[in-house]
């Protein structure tokens, strides 16, 4: 039909010049996904574009995330050896945005119904009014809990953190277990508890650097508290690998974690039977409730000898089709309206659970140093877990860090 159409000039040519049946050459794509999870289902949705596009052969490489953002700077730095397509962190979207290394997708075939997507998830895709990614998924964090467990205990989902402390103290007395895995590796993990008393690392819209407040000191209290009295166990190294297996075992009641740790989860011997996963929304702290906003976004590399065909697949693994096999195979969040009325967003009962997380969840500014403030926090936020530091001079050391990186702010 393509070619028909190209033959007698048809007008079914998307926006990006060319029609679909001359689409051709070689697009690599950078997936940051989880690898033994994810990464097979994201290739199989990349092979279905080559069968939609024959003469376009879709290069898939899995870079882990960890890696990911600085190995696709040095390389754009370089200008050798740069990905087509990244699929870029929401906070890595602005930053690599800022340094130039994405191509503007405005006017182009990769921005298909924008008013489609949800507003929290196009946010991070905007850097001085222009649009330098597409939103692939958006997430946050909740309370995974084991319900045979709970039940085990004669316990109820805690919904603030003193419940958590005597959940958690009714688990152990009743079946020797311990009631929260606290990932420490990784701030991400810190944010809810901040959030939960009512601070933030930063007021944006002031230019003030907020993390060292009496909210971000008591915060840094909390999580400290958790792992003392016993309610948490914690890990300073290996994070994601202990905080999944010691779930996975049933040696924890419960983690806080998001969408994409589910297939990974439901592969555990405690949830063979998923009716065993249960998810609640993280615990409220003494000043109020929150939960941070996370996900992906798919941009172009502005040095791509392979713009069309780009811009062609980024709106193919972002459409409503793709988005609902996702929601329906792996859980994950779409970022279009539409996706959540497809049948496999309708079917998965994780999928509406997180909606409405997603959808209050706490935003974080898109300005190029956001991804940036998780470094000097993770550093503090292990020692306080490990006691190697208090949550006054964790919460000070951490302000001071973000002074030296954001210019000028309070
Ligand atoms: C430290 C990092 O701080 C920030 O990252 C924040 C992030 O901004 C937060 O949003 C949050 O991300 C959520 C995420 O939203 C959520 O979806 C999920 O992601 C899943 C995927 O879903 C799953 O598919 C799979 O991919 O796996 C993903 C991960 O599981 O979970 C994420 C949270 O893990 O939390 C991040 C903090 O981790 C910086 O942005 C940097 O990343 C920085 N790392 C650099 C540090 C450099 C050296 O300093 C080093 O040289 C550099 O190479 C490193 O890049």
């Amino acid at each position: 039909l393509a070619l028909a159409a190209t033959a007698c000039g048809g007008d079914d040519k998307p926006e990006g010049g060319k029609s679909s049946g001359e689409l051709s050459g070689t697009v690599t794509w950078w997936d940051t996904s989880t690898v033994g999870s994810e990464d097979k289902v994201f290739k199989k949705l990349a092979e279905g574009f080559e069968k939609k596009h024959p003469k376009v052969d879709v290069k898939y490489v899995n870079v882990p995330f960890g890696e990911a953002q600085n190995k696709f700077k040095n390389a754009a730095q370089a200008g050798a050896g740069a990905p087509d397509v990244i699929r870029s962190e929401v906070a890595w979207t602005p930053e690599f945005a800022d340094l130039g290394y994405l191509a503007p997708l405005d006017g182009t075939s990769a921005l298909k119904d924008q008013d489609d997507f949800l507003k929290q998830a196009a946010a991070s895709t905007k850097y001085k009014d222009k649009t330098y990614a597409v939103p692939q998924v958006i997430d946050s964090m909740g309370v995974f809990y084991n319900k045979k467990i709970f039940k085990e205990a004669g316990v109820e989902v805690p919904a603030s953190i003193a419940d958590l402390k005597t959940v958690s103290k009714k688990i152990k007395d009743k079946t020797g277990k311990t009631g929260l895995y606290l990932r420490g590796d990784d701030a991400y993990w810190f944010l809810s508890f901040l959030y939960g008393e009512g601070g933030d690392l930063v007021d944006a819209a002031d230019k003030a650097v907020t993390v060292d407040k009496p909210q971000g000191v008591k915060a840094f209290e909390v999580v400290k508290d958790l792992v003392d009295s016993g309610a948490a166990k914690t890990d300073a190294t290996d994070g994601w690998e202990n905080m999944q297996s010691s779930f996975k075992d049933g040696k924890v009641a419960m983690m806080i974690n998001g969408p994409w740790a589910v297939a990974d989860t439901l592969a555990g011997a405690e949830f063979a039977d998923k009716a065993n996963l249960g998810i609640a929304p993280v615990p409220a702290g003494t000043a109020g409730h929150g939960a941070p906003q996370g996900g992906h976004n798919l941009a172009v590399y502005a040095g791509s000898e392979n713009l069309d065909a780009s811009y062609a697949f980024v709106e193919y693994m972002t459409s409503v089709e793709t988005q609902a096999q996702t929601a329906g195979e792996l859980n994950l969040l779409p970022t279009r309206t539409s996706a959540y009325a497809k049948q496999q967003a309708v079917d998965s009962e994780i999928v509406g659970f997180f909606k409405p997380v997603v959808e209050t969840a706490v935003e974080r500014p898109w300005i190029p140093e956001t991804g940036s403030l998780f470094a000097p926090l993770v550093t503090e936020y292990t020692k306080v877990l490990t006691g190697q530091t208090t949550p006054e001079k964790a919460a000070s050391a951490t302000g001071d860090s973000y002074r030296k990186l954001l210019k000028g702010w309070k």
